[in-house]
């Protein structure tokens, strides 16, 4: 079914309709920029309002079909069910033991009948209706942009739960790379598993790799343990990249008679963590799998944002205002500032707009050239000589095409990009040398700072919220789903439907646009 989801400046058109932009001028992901980019500066431009027509042209729907809604409808609808233990398993539920009210868990004639969350409930996913596909990071499925109301199901506290807690053992487990915020989620898990009376908890060490190497032993984890963490960045398990096969994953989780598994991390872990509860699932195992989506990038589909971002954003751009005093204090000053963004400007554009200093902002998802009379050193040059300095902030993932490939991947089968950040400066001093008036350029490369810190006041009620409501979410049976928030409202989605590609920034949203109005910027091609 055709979809096209555009929250907060991301655009995602699912995997499964790629064959629907397999010609011409459609760039539907980052990657087919460089396709994109072969067909010309006029095809290249309408880039993303051809999405649309692409989707509306679906061969499948037939708009003039009075059902056509109600079909698309049921069809989402099915897509956003949320796998469920009893999907495999002859199971019954018991009266939860969690309150709200008090510490300890309840006998089931105290749970009082409110501030439960009903099966039934939902929020939905997408809140404008668009009045033509045209319109800024519009998102229709028709030609008219009819209203199609959207739903995904609501999180928090069933007063029916899958588990005994008393027999639960639950394991936490961080992986990928840091983020702001791990330990607050870690807690929150540890906070509500206790709650609800579960005494066997533990953290596996260093992502998936604690499954399977020797010598890492399992963390046990208690409010005790867990009270300060959130104090301090980074995670108290400890994160890694790669990892071992899913079937010995699994068989790890099976020997350790592990039921619950809450599994914090970006894309690639959601990817693991759904192989997991398929394998569960195969094997008929009463085990739930539950993700908290981890990531600065803030690449995960579908959400408001990820936790972490937000401190990510508040660290980059004290680099960005580093950045523009040292420019502005220098003669001929450039300010040059590279932050993380494997494939997503999320981090770039939100600091370049949070600072409101950066002149020009490049992110993976907008082409760009150096050279000529529309490229990045020219305007650099109209900068100096018009204000006497300039800042320049670059996301990682920007700009590869101006660098060698080197095809290397890291242990996650993450590719391992070039520098954007050192060539710039290189190519920046040799422009302005060429020119007879040489700049004096500053380069900041603040990466690993803006994630090793502490969780700020916004992303730690994030963290807690999603927390608390993964445990929920476990508890309620439900298993190969993630937490998020959308719309402001607190959801569990499937895993599979986050993980069709990741979440990049659109460039005709009005997020982006906003970020050239602050900039400034012409178009760099
Ligand atoms: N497609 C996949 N299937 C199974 N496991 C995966 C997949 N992609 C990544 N992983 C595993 O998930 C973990 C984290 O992935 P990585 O890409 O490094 O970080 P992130 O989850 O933050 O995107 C690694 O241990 C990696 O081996
Ligand atoms: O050096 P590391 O630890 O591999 O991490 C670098 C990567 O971390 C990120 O900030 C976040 O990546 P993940 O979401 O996969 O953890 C990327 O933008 C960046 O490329
Ligand atoms: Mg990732």
């Amino acid at each position: 079914m055709a979809s096209i989801y555009n929250i907060n400046g991301a655009t995602l058109i699912n995997p499964r309709q790629r064959s629907l932009h397999s010609s011409g001028d459609v760039c539907p992901l980052s990657s087919d920029y460089s396709r994109c980019r072969k067909v010309g500066r006029q095809a290249r431009n309408r880039c993303f309002p051809s999405i649309i027509r692409a989707v509306v042209a679906k061969p499948e729907l037939d708009f003039s079909d009075p059902n056509w809604k109600r079909q698309f409808q049921e069809e989402f609808a099915n897509r956003f069910n949320l796998p469920h233990l009893r999907d495999h398993l002859d199971l019954k539920p018991r009266p939860t033991t969690f309150s709200h009210k008090n510490r300890s868990p309840q006998p089931v004639d105290c749970v009082s009948a409110n501030g439960y969350v009903n099966d039934d409930d939902r929020a939905l996913l997408k809140v404008i209706k668009f009045a033509s596909p045209n319109s800024a990071g519009a998102e229709c499925i028709d030609p008219d942009c009819s209203w199609v109301e959207t739903w995904v199901h609501r999180a928090g506290p069933r007063k029916q739960i899958y588990f005994e807690p008393d027999q639960v053992k639950a394991g936490i487990i961080t992986c990928g790379g840091l983020c702001p915020g791990l330990n607050d989620v870690i807690r929150q898990i540890v906070f509500t598993l206790e709650i609800y009376g579960v005494k066997k908890i533990f953290g596996i060490p260093y992502g998936f790799r604690g499954f399977f190497e020797e010598g890492l032993a399992e963390v046990p984890l208690s409010r005790a343990v867990v009270q300060n963490i959130n104090l301090q960045g980074g995670s108290l398990l400890g994160v890694s990249r790669g990892g071992a096969s899913v079937s010995d994953i699994v068989d790890s989780i099976q020997a350790r008679g592990i039921d619950i598994l809450f599994v914090l991390g970006g894309n690639g872990t959601h990817a693991g963590a759904n192989a997991i509860h398929n394998e569960c699932r195969k094997r008929k195992m009463k085990v739930s799998v539950v993700c908290v989506p981890k990531t600065i990038d803030n690449d995960i589909l579908l959400m408001d944002k990820t936790f972490g971002f937000d401190t990510a954003v508040e660290e980059a751009q004290r680099a960005i205002n580093s950045a523009y005093i040292e420019a502005r204090s220098a003669y001929h000053g450039i300010g040059l500032v590279k932050l993380m963004g494997r494939s997503s400007g999320f981090i770039a554009m939100h600091a370049s707009l949070s600072s409101g200093q950066t002149d020009v902002c490049l992110i993976p998802e907008v082409p760009f050239k150096l050279e000529g009379p529309y490229g990045v050193l020219q305007h650099l040059e109209h900068l100096i000589q018009t204000k006497g300095s300039a800042v320049l902030c670059v996301a990682e993932g920007a700009g590869q095409d101006l660098l060698e490939k080197s095809n290397a991947t890291d242990a996650s089968g993450n590719v391992v990009l070039g520098d954007i950040g050192v060539h710039l400066q290189q190519q920046i001093k040799k422009y302005f040398k060429s020119t007879g008036f040489p700049a004096d350029v500053k380069y900041i490369d603040p990466t690993y700072m803006i994630r090793a810190c502490r969780a700020n006041a916004s992303d730690a009620i994030l963290c807690t919220v999603l927390g608390q409501n993964a445990v929920h979410g476990a508890f309620a049976g439900f298993s190969g789903i993630t937490v998020g928030i959308c719309n402001t409202h607190y959801v569990y989605l499937p895993i599979s439907e986050v993980i069709t590609s990741p979440r990049y920034v659109d460039p005709n949203s009005r997020m982006w646009h906003r970020c050239l109005t602050s900039t400034g910027q012409p178009d760099f091609m």
